[in-house]
């Protein structure tokens, strides 16, 4: 058989590491072997064999409008005519910081990075610098990147490979880390520096906060002095302009933001009011660089994005996803599971089983059924890409097309019978 993606895959592994330069995109936790990309346009990608799938992967939330919008890929091509790197500062940089600050409302002043692995672990050292504290309070199933300090009780990929955290993070990196459950607003002392958390989870598939937990956090961490960070790698500028600010009517004292605002190149920032901010290195004490931080080309692209969200996308977002969210929890069902599909605007995520889904906990237990390698299988053959890990979100983007979606939902008909049989079966993936 001519299968160039097998083919890839076999030279893959000899080189780099499962065959993948992130784990989430291993098919470590669904079996099988993965698809290699040649290109992406829009809703789809195409892999080396020339399939096409509608892509729900979207660079794990990076791409907003779509794979290689014209828009985008017009203005790195441009930035890129014009040095793609130069270690001093550009009015990119500063475009694109107005624009974040302009979006959200208690943002005055933003530190860009390349990642948000960088983003959360800068927020940290400053809110430590800030306080003088070392504790730090995160959730279990959150994920927050891959620095030492928060790889315990992680979402995503550590969760897919069943991970308490990682081999090589040592005792004392975590010592200071205090993981509590999602949706329960802990008791703080007077040591902690600061809470983090994902304010709408989507590392343990999506859990929206319920009612009263992020004001509660909010309340608690204002009680003994400590810092609330809100990571919105995921969440910023997808479920609202201005984030999950807007939609909470809760500030928090720093913010992570990565993915859309990158327009689908290495970006990060960590963003907060001036008085904070400005403890950063070389205003303050807090020590934090990076040689490609700001990197004209990233934020030529994150502009171009930014600037092309308006409310009218966000209310796009909100139809598609909903008419989605509801087509596939109606077909998975009909087809004999017990399912819920969660959704918070254009988040989406499947939980097999008819618990109800709040934290890490309940979530684990969904994943524990093990639906959802059959139905990603199913999905893939057919067309419709899926991350290859229960714990990952399903993100549809702005080029995803009322026929797209309405085809999603029809094939995952067909899907979810296949998968159903297959998993009463325990047929071997
Ligand atoms: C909520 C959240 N925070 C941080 C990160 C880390 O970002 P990056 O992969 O860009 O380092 C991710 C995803 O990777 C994420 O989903
Ligand atoms: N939801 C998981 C991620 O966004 C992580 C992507 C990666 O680690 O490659």
């Amino acid at each position: 058989m001519n299968d160039t993606n097998l083919q890839m895959w076999k030279r893959a592994v000899k080189v780099i590491p499962g065959g993948v330069n992130s784990p989430v995109r291993s098919f470590v936790s669904v079996g099988g072997t993965p698809y290699f990309v040649q290109r992406a346009k829009g809703a789809y990608v195409y892999d080396l064999n020339g399939r096409r799938y509608i892509d729900y992967v979207q660079s794990y939330g990076a791409s907003i409008l779509g794979h290689a919008d014209s828009r985008v890929t017009v203005a790195v091509s441009r930035a890129a005519e014009l040095g793609t790197t130069y270690g001093a500062p550009t009015e990119g940089e500063v475009l694109l910081a107005e624009e974040v600050v302009e979006r959200v409302r208690s943002v005055e002043m933003v530190r860009l990075v390349s990642s948000g692995t960088e983003a959360t672990m800068t927020a940290l050292r400053l809110a430590r610098g800030v306080t003088g504290r070392n504790k730090v309070v995160k959730f279990d199933g959150c994920y927050h990147g891959h620095s030492d300090q928060l790889l315990a009780s992680a979402g995503s990929g550590v969760a897919s490979l069943g991970l308490a955290g990682s081999v090589g993070v040592s005792a004392n990196a975590v010592s200071d880390t205090l993981v509590v459950p999602y949706n329960q607003v802990p008791v703080l002392d007077d040591e902690t520096a600061c809470v983090i958390v994902e304010p709408v989870a989507a590392n343990m598939g999506l859990i929206p906060p319920q009612e009263g937990f992020l004001s509660g956090l909010r309340r608690e961490c204002d009680r003994v002095g400590a810092l609330l960070i809100f990571d919105e790698v995921i969440t910023g500028f997808r479920v609202a302009k201005g984030g999950v600010s807007d939609l909470f009517d809760v500030d928090a004292d720093l913010y992570c933001f990565g993915k859309v605002m990158g327009g689908g190149l290495p970006i990060g920032a960590l963003a907060g009011r001036s008085e904070i901010m400005r403890q950063l290195a070389p205003t303050g004490p807090v020590y934090q660089a990076g040689t490609l931080s700001g990197n004209p080309v990233a934020t030529a692209a994150g502009l171009t994005v930014l600037r092309a969200l308006d409310e009218n996308s966000y209310s796009m977002l909100e139809g598609r996803s909903k008419y989605l969210a509801e087509g596939l929890e109606k077909v998975i069902s009909e087809a004999g599971f017990d399912v819920q599909i969660h959704r918070f605007g254009p988040l989406l995520s499947i939980f097999f089983g008819d618990l109800t889904v709040t934290d890490y906990l309940s979530a684990k237990k969904s994943v524990a059924l093990g639906a959802y390698p059959y139905f990603f299988h199913a999905m893939l053959q057919r067309g419709v890409a899926l991350a290859p890990g229960p714990y990952e979100v399903m993100f549809p983007s702005l080029a995803h097309s009322w026929d797209d979606i309405e085809l999603s939902v029809d094939l995952a008909s067909a899907a979810a019978n296949q998968a159903f049989t297959e998993w009463s079966d325990r047929k071997p993936l």
